[in-house]
């Protein structure tokens, strides 16, 4: 397996315009501009089928780097295979068929690359799940899992690390404590916000987030959104969120998809107040899904 760590020596960071060049996606005011962020990922072209079934028809999308891009649309419409697609989940079954590409920059990585390795993949991609999901582990070991995977063995490093990690999750005050009690005994906040610090854990450049509070009450939904907020200033995040007013209180990018399609992505002011495409705003304004 081919290791994805290594820039390439001769990157090409695509701009919005060449990303979003073969396709009829209206990118709104997300065009370049001096302050137009640089593209971290990207897909291009990307297609995706269960067996005969096709669930994303031709997908061509700019993720800007350390900024959040919410994925919107109606159930059905593809946004969590989208993401998934993104830390290579399909590859756990078989009759999965990916077509096209999703770069990673600055190394301009085909992430699908059946040579590219996909635990390498989740380590510079962490997925966040609709519920949390920790390992049935302490609170120390679910942090640690990923940089012992990657082979580190010093207690003190790993020690740091942990600690590094539940701090950037906001959750170090509420456990320092108790590291080595089950990770089941947090409550569901507090396991999403462990889940978050096990991706944290191996610095991964971009966090993909799967309606991660619609399991989550009220007050541990406004802590996650918080954290997102606080996260975007050193990782780039993708979400899918059924929540538009979520989309628009998270994001600074939104996609709006339907029937396996992009069919808008600008800035988020700009989609939610002034959509270009009629179909963005009939969803939006409750007249469809
Ligand atoms: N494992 C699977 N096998 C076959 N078809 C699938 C599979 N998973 C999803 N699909 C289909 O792919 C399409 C996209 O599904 P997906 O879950 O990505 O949509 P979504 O927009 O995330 O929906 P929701 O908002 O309800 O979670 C749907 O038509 C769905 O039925």
């Amino acid at each position: 397996m081919r290791s994805i760590d290594r820039p390439a020596a001769q990157a090409v960071r695509p701009t919005a315009e060449s990303v979003a060049g073969a396709s009829n996606v209206h990118l709104g005011d997300a065009q370049s501009s001096p302050d137009t962020p640089p593209v971290k990922a990207a897909a291009e072209n990307f297609s995706f089928y269960y067996g005969q079934f096709q669930a994303l028809k031709s997908i061509t999308l700019p993720v800007y780097e350390k900024h959040v891009t919410a994925l919107i649309g109606p159930s059905g419409c593809g946004k969590s295979t989208l993401l998934r697609a993104c830390n290579r989940m399909h590859d756990l079954y078989p009759g999965n068929r990916y077509e096209g590409a999703i770069r990673l920059l600055p190394d301009n990585t085909n992430l699908l690359d059946p040579a590219v390795d996909p635990i390498e993949v989740r380590m510079r991609i962490g997925m966040v799940f609709q519920k949390p999901n920790p390992f049935p582990k302490s609170i120390y070991e679910n942090v640690a899992y990923g940089l012992r995977i990657r082979g580190e063995k010093s207690r003190s490093v790993l020690d740091g690390r942990v600690e590094e990690a539940l701090k950037g999750a906001a959750l170090w005050a509420e456990v320092a404590h108790r590291l080595n009690e089950p990770a089941f005994a947090l409550s569901g906040g507090q396991q999403q916000r462990l889940c978050i610090a096990r991706c944290l854990a191996t610095d991964p450049e971009v966090l993909l987030f799967d309606e991660p509070t619609s399991a989550l009450d009220p007050i541990a939904t406004a802590s996650i959104e918080e954290l997102i907020d606080q996260l975007r200033q050193k990782v780039t995040i993708l979400i899918v969120t059924h929540n538009m007013q979520q989309a628009a209180r998270v994001s600074d990018f939104t996609a709006y998809m339907y029937l396996g399609e992009l069919i808008e992505f600008g800035r988020t002011r700009q989609l939610f107040v002034n959509p270009v495409r009629r179909e963005t705003e009939d969803y939006i304004t409750g007249r469809f899904g």
